[in-house]
């Protein structure tokens, strides 16, 4: 079963921009477990322009699935996600100032970074991943660090889809077929949609998670959250 880790960040963004604490981002967590999540991702970044330090501990102990934390491994994101231990860590090359995540590692040239960052979630028991592009030598070498899975960034999957779906997946499905030999879980996320992702799903349908927000929050305004929360499962069938 592939599972869908509901990514709040977008709940956050819109809670920040009023101060206060509509919506709550617990409650909606909570509501996105209820209503079929199989697991909530979020992406504190250093601004906190969306999810909060204090977010992330208010979440930990209510969460009934698992836990997803994604960002860049500074001292401050390692410490945080050490005191919290989620059930997983996704690591992500993220520079303060990006609007959004656009690329993977480039895990050859970051190998030894790497290892040193997953050494200390593993010896916590923390699930790790690694955000890579859709490229085999990319998925080799976040085996290498020592990563559990490795995440593959889609946004390119999601633009090209639309033109031609099959040149499209093309290299995804290579590089999920590198993780599988090498034993690695595999997840995937950004710009995954209704519009894409069963296509994704049919052709690699070895996944283990997807985690999905921009997308999924924006479908909620139109469908509600716990339709599109189901709309969304029904694609990972
Ligand atoms: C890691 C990734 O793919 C991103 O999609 C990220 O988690 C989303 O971050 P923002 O919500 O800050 O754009
Ligand atoms: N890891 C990807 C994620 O959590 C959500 O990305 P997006 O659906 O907001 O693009």
């Amino acid at each position: 079963m592939t599972k869908l880790s509901v990514n709040i960040n977008k709940i956050a963004t819109l809670r920040n921009a009023r101060g206060g604490d509509v919506p709550n981002v617990v409650k909606v967590a909570l509501d996105c477990e209820t209503f079929g999540a199989d697991g909530i991702t979020v992406h504190p970044r250093p601004d906190e322009r969306h999810i909060r330090r204090a977010d992330v501990y208010d979440l930990r102990p209510l969460l009934r699935t698992e836990f997803n934390i994604e960002g860049y491994p500074d001292p401050e994101f390692i410490d945080l996600v050490l005191k919290v231990k989620p059930h997983q860590v996704t690591l992500v090359p993220d520079s303060p100032s990006q609007i959004t995540s656009n690329s993977g590692w480039d895990t050859k040239v970051n190998l030894e970074f790497l290892r040193e960052v997953l050494d200390q979630f593993n010896s916590a028991g923390i699930r790790t991943s690694v955000f890579v592009a859709a490229d085999p030598e990319m998925v080799e070498y976040a085996a290498k660090a020592g990563a559990d899975r490795v995440e593959l960034y889609t946004e390119p999957y999601a633009t090209d889809y639309p033109k031609d779906p099959e040149a499209a997946i093309a290299p995804f499905i290579e590089a999920a077929k590198t993780a599988r030999k090498l034993g690695l879980g595999l997840n995937a996320g950004h710009d995954l949609s209704l519009v894409n992702l069963n296509y994704f799903y049919k052709n690699i349908s070895w996944l283990d998670e997807v985690s999905i927000g921009h997308a999924l929050i924006s479908d909620a305004l139109y469908l509600g959250l716990e339709r599109t929360i189901q709309e969304y499962k029904n694609c990972l069938r």
